[in-house]
């Protein structure tokens, strides 16, 4: 890849390239997974190469581990590093409390539990994904194969006496076929009325019998950096309560790429 950068792409650029300014040497860091998290493991090979940064990553899915290996970041599991200093990561949807909704990708099993083992989540997004309340998009839920429809039914069932579900829940596709995590599960997709009370909905869907998570992140993420197009980066630190505002240099960013 090289060339100019949409400024979809400027923006999941420079809220990356922010954000990898976090990690120091001998850290051991969480990737994300999904195309903003991508840009972050390219920004933070970039720094492994050229600063010599001594770092040990802990990839939440094949994808993100084969592209860590590929830009020269060393990779382990959870179990072998034990506790996370720190996880970056992109995000479906986050609202003014850094609540999130994640699991686009179908790989928000692995980004919750390794989030939650780091000391410190830092969620990078690009401007579209702000929202006062959670719940434009469409919820996922990951389900074991055994008792799949019975497990849907449940939940809609659920849901629908809760007065959340907006329309139906929906088997996730890919190829004309479900989709299978990398956990061997499947994605059901829940498309929901805004989502006022998201503490209890996260602990009732996590109740039904053959769901093994949802895609609700509540008080786990501790700062946003919002990348724009013009080089512009947010940083909203919810636990200093600090909103600051910087810019990024961004002509560079063909470079990332250049040597792997
Ligand atoms: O939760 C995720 C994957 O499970 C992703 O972080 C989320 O879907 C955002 O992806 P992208 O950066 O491609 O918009």
């Amino acid at each position: 890849m090289s060339g100019e950068l949409s400024p979809i792409d400027t923006a999941k650029f420079v809220a990356a390239k922010r954000a990898v300014q976090y990690v120091e040497d001998g850290m051991r860091v969480g990737l994300g997974t999904g195309s903003t998290a991508a840009w972050m493991v390219r920004c933070l090979g970039e720094r492994v190469r050229s600063e010599g940064l001594k770092i040990t990553g802990v990839p939440t899915s094949t994808r993100t581990a084969e592209l860590a290996r590929q830009v020269g970041i060393e990779v382990t599991t959870l179990d072998e590093a034990k506790w996370l200093d720190l996880t970056i990561d992109g995000t479906d949807e986050y609202d003014p409390d850094l609540c999130l909704i994640k699991g686009g990708g179908g790989a928000h099993l692995q980004e919750k539990i390794v989030a939650t083992a780091s000391d410190r989540m830092v969620v990078i997004a690009d401007p579209t994904k702000g929202v006062d309340m959670l719940g434009a998009f469409p919820l996922p839920i990951e389900v074991i194969p055994f008792g799949l429809q019975a497990t849907k039914g449940l939940v809609e069932e659920l849901l629908a006496a809760m007065d959340v579900l907006d329309s139906k829940a929906v088997l996730r596709e890919k190829g004309g076929v479900p989709f299978v995590t990398d956990e061997g599960n499947h994605i059901v997709d829940l498309h929901l009325k805004r989502i006022q009370d998201p503490r209890k909905l996260s602990m009732v869907l996590n109740q039904v019998p053959g769901v093994v998570e949802n895609g609700l992140f509540i008080d786990i993420c501790d700062a946003v950096v919002i990348g724009h197009g013009d080089g512009r980066v947010e940083v909203i630190d919810i636990n200093e309560g600090t909103h600051e505002e910087e810019r990024i240099e961004f002509a560079d960013s063909a470079n990332i790429f250049a040597d792997i």
